[in-house]
């Protein structure tokens, strides 16, 4: 089942019909009624979307870094993607927050290797759920730790979260930033101002090649 194309989850878990009856019935209860024939399927709409939104929570995001390939230097460098949109809904409003993450890691001498998608995918994937920016990052980079054999991982992610900019406290342009470090990112200065001046360059050179 691959999420994030629009689609609503095809799952056990997942009832459609019953989420609307109760959405309906939340709707009427904030009086806010949809019966008439111009709204009459926005309870499904809105449930509908809410399943999209939460699709990753379905699917196992470490799947990707199975995927690997043969190092290719004895002297490995870090490897950095930058500026990974993701779409995410926030936990306690269930209002969605975007952001940009940025994720590297240093491989051990020797190890495999992941392809640089793969790195977007599991962004994408931890974002699709009802989550909280912190445990996004968390998420990440215990996932790659696991699963691949590094020295250091690092995420840095900034998120603008709906629950705050739109309503609330209303600070428009407010963001989130967070940087979860592991291993030599953490440990190591050097390492991790490299990181840093990595994301800031890439920023400023614009995206694309
Ligand atoms: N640390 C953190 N806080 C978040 C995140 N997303 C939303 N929040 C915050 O979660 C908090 C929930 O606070 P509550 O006081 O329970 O909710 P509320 O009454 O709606 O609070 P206000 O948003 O201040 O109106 C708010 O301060 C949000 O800004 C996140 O990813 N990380
Ligand atoms: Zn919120």
């Amino acid at each position: 089942m691959p999420p994030f194309d629009g689609v609503v989850p095809d799952s056990p878990e997942v009832d459609i019909d019953l989420a609307a009856k109760h959405a309906e019935a939340m709707l009427t209860a904030l009086g806010l009624p949809y019966d008439s024939e111009h709204n009459d399927r926005t309870p499904r709409r809105f449930v509908r979307a809410l399943a999209e939104m939460t699709a990753g929570r379905l699917v196992d995001p470490g799947r990707h870094l199975e995927v690997t390939f043969p190092s290719v230097s004895d002297n490995p460098t870090m490897i950095l993607v930058v500026n990974v949109r993701f779409v995410s809904l926030c936990e306690h409003h269930l209002l969605p927050w975007v952001g940009r993450a940025s994720v590297a890691y240093l491989p051990a001498t020797g190890a495999r290797i992941v392809g640089l998608s793969k790195l977007a995918r599991l962004v994408k994937e931890f974002a699709a759920r009802p989550q909280v920016q912190e445990r996004l990052g968390e998420q990440v980079v215990t996932t790659i730790e696991r699963m691949l054999d590094t020295t250091g991982v690092a995420c840095l992610i900034r998120g603008a979260h709906s629950c705050m900019n739109l309503r609330g406290v209303e600070a428009e342009d407010a963001s989130m930033v967070s940087s979860h470090l592991l291993g030599r990112f953490r440990d190591d200065p050097a390492v991790r101002a490299e990181f840093i001046a990595a994301v800031g360059s890439a920023n400023s050179l614009g995206g694309g090649g």
